[in-house]
């Protein structure tokens, strides 16, 4: 029986290092973020129903994520819709990739897990979790990166406290060796020794 691990965190908390590690460990690792990103590139799923309702955001055959922010910015009820829109897509791809990876475990990185409720279909989800001061310094290295859109994101998502009061389990991203370790024992646990559940 395949174990579904949800990962999440807060911007900057480490999802993209932490799920790689994984990938690395040969665990299959499916991206929220990088399923959105194909749903709104040239002939992806999405570009027909965000075009039908939005046509300005979609240029060239392809959905402009600037556009978008323009259109939220303008009123706030445009992500409601843009989310209607791209999380049954969403809910699509995840299910497809479920069926093509019947492995012992399988992980979700998925930036909006406890918003759009999916800790209802995993078995387990891990949050990867940093000082408040650390992912700060974090995302506004980034370039563009700016304090408004900082806390403009960070409001958008649930408080990294209340995603630590419902994680079954906790990574705390501080150092790569330290992450790298807490995953390895993490991917032990739930798989069980490798002798033992590799024979099935
Ligand atoms: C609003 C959009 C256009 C902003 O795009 P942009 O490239 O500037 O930001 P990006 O997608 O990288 O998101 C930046 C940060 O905000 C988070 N975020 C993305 N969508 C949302 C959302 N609907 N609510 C809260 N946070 C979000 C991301 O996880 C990331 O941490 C884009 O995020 C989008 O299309 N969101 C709607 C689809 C969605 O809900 N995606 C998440 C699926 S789990
Ligand atoms: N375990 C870790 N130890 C030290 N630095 C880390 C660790 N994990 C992540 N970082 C650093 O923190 C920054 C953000 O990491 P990452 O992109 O993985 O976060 P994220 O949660 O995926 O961000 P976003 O929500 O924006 O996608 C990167 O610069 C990365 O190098």
């Amino acid at each position: 029986m395949t174990h579904r691990l949800g990962l999440t965190g807060s911007i900057g908390m480490g999802k993209s290092t932490t799920a790689q590690m994984f990938r690395d460990a040969g665990v299959p690792v499916w991206d929220a973020d990088a399923t959105v990103h194909e749903l709104y590139e040239k002939g992806g799923a999405a570009v027909a129903p965000i075009s039908a309702v939005f046509p300005v955001a979609v240029v060239d055959n392809q959905v402009s994520r600037e556009t978008l922010k323009e259109l939220i910015n303008q009123d706030p009820k445009v992500l409601l819709q843009l989310e209607n829109i791209v999380h049954p897509l969403v809910a699509a791809s995840r299910e497809q990739f479920l069926k093509d990876h019947p492995e012992l475990l399988v992980v979700f990185d998925i930036p909006l897990l406890f918003e759009t409720g999916a800790d209802r279909w995993l078995d387990s989800v891990l949050v990867v979790s940093c000082p408040a001061e650390v992912q700060k310094t974090r995302v506004m290295a980034r370039a563009g990166m700016t304090e408004t859109q900082f806390e403009t994101i960070l409001a958008r998502q649930m408080p990294d406290a209340q995603k630590r009061a419902r994680a079954d389990h906790i990574i705390e991203t501080l150092t790569l060796d330290g992450t790298a370790l807490a995953v390895q024992n993490l991917i032990a646990k739930l798989k069980g020794p490798a002798d033992a559940r590799d024979r099935t």
